[in-house]
């Protein structure tokens, strides 16, 4: 488990709210639905396994909280349904929908069948959609709300993971189509689309330190962690964030700075040669 960032914002920020987070038992949901705990919100918990939902419930009833953990799959309309009637019958309201919850393996594009395909598309872009629908359908576009998509940094594609790409860049245009059409509705929708984050989720990627620093050009040097996505992810789904809507921010350290050209060695070269004529005159 990551260990929890300090508090950063006022402790009455969500009172009053009530929050669902998809995969929140684990990795940045999980920071997530504790964060917005401590800021005064009921969380909804929801993920597949019982353990890691169950134990993040506990811990935000420790912060004197109201909290539920529902076992779900995102894939499964029928699972959300009954998400949402338990929901109803707990809270009678929902104010806020991270959908979070989401996950593919790395590959060749050449080596991926189409079933591997479809399992990616359905976890991350029809998982988000049915979830969106569900939640506007029972609660949103009657009191409005606010809904955060976690992508990932797809606008330039993503090597290895064609079918994520595919599924993340869906999702970046059906929130940017929904945060058009449910406007009038209040609800807002955005996404954070994290760079590398520490989380237990990343351990199912074989990646050493010193390989990830030379190949991932974040120029701060060092991955991200839990509590730099729950601090956007906050911001946007509270009263902080309410005249911002169809956006994507990425939380990603500079990763994609370099998408137009690096620089660095160009950089390099000029000092070089400004440096060369004195060198010369020794
Ligand atoms: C070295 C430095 C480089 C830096 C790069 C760093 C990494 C960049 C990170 C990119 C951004 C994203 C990061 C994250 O998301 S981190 C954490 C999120 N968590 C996960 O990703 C979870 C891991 N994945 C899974 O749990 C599962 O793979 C998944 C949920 C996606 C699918 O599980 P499901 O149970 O639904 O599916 P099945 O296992 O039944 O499989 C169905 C078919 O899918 C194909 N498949 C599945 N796994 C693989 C695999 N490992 N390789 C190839 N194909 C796979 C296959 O067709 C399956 O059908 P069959 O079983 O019949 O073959
Ligand atoms: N860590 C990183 O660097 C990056 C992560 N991301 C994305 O951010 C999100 C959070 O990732 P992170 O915290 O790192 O990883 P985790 O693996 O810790 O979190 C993913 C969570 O999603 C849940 N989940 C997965 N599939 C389903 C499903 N079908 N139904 C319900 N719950 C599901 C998992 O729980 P369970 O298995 O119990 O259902 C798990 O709690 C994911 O969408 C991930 O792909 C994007 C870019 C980078």
């Amino acid at each position: 488990m990551q260990p929890l960032p300090n508090m950063r914002f006022a402790p009455d920020l969500l009172t009053s709210q009530v929050a669902l987070v998809t995969g929140g038992g684990t990795g940045m949901g999980r920071a997530t639905a504790i964060e917005m705990a401590r800021c005064g919100a009921d969380v909804v918990v929801l993920g597949r396994r019982a353990e890691p939902i169950e134990d993040c419930a506990k811990i935000i009833r420790e912060l004197g909280r109201k909290a539920v953990a529902i076992s779900t799959d995102i894939r499964l309309p029928d699972q959300i349904d009954s998400a949402m009637l338990r929901i109803k019958d707990e809270f009678g309201r929902l104010d806020i929908l991270v959908n979070n919850a989401g996950g593919q393996f790395v590959t060749p594009a050449r080596e991926l069948n189409n079933k591997g395909f479809e399992t990616v598309i359905r976890n991350n872009l029809i998982g988000s959609w049915q979830m969106t629908k569900a939640v506007a359908d029972h609660f949103m576009l009657e009191h409005g709300g606010s809904i955060v998509f976690v992508t990932a940094c797809v606008r330039s594609g993503l090597s290895g993971f064609v079918h994520t790409a595919a599924a993340r860049g869906g999702v970046l245009a059906m929130m940017k189509t929904l945060a058009f059409e449910w406007a009038e509705f209040g609800i807002r929708l955005n996404c954070v689309a994290p760079g590398t984050i520490k989380t237990e989720g990343m351990d199912h990627y074989p990646i050493d330190p010193e390989q990830w620093l030379k190949l991932n050009r974040n120029v701060m040097g060092h991955m991200g962690d839990v509590g730099d996505i729950s601090a956007a992810i906050i911001f946007l789904s509270s009263s902080l964030g309410k005249f911002v809507t169809g956006e994507e921010w990425y939380i990603d350290g500079g990763e994609t700075l370099h998408l137009a050209h690096d620089a660095r060695q160009m950089i390099d070269a000029v000092k070089f040669s400004r440096r060369e004529p004195a060198v010369l005159k020794k």
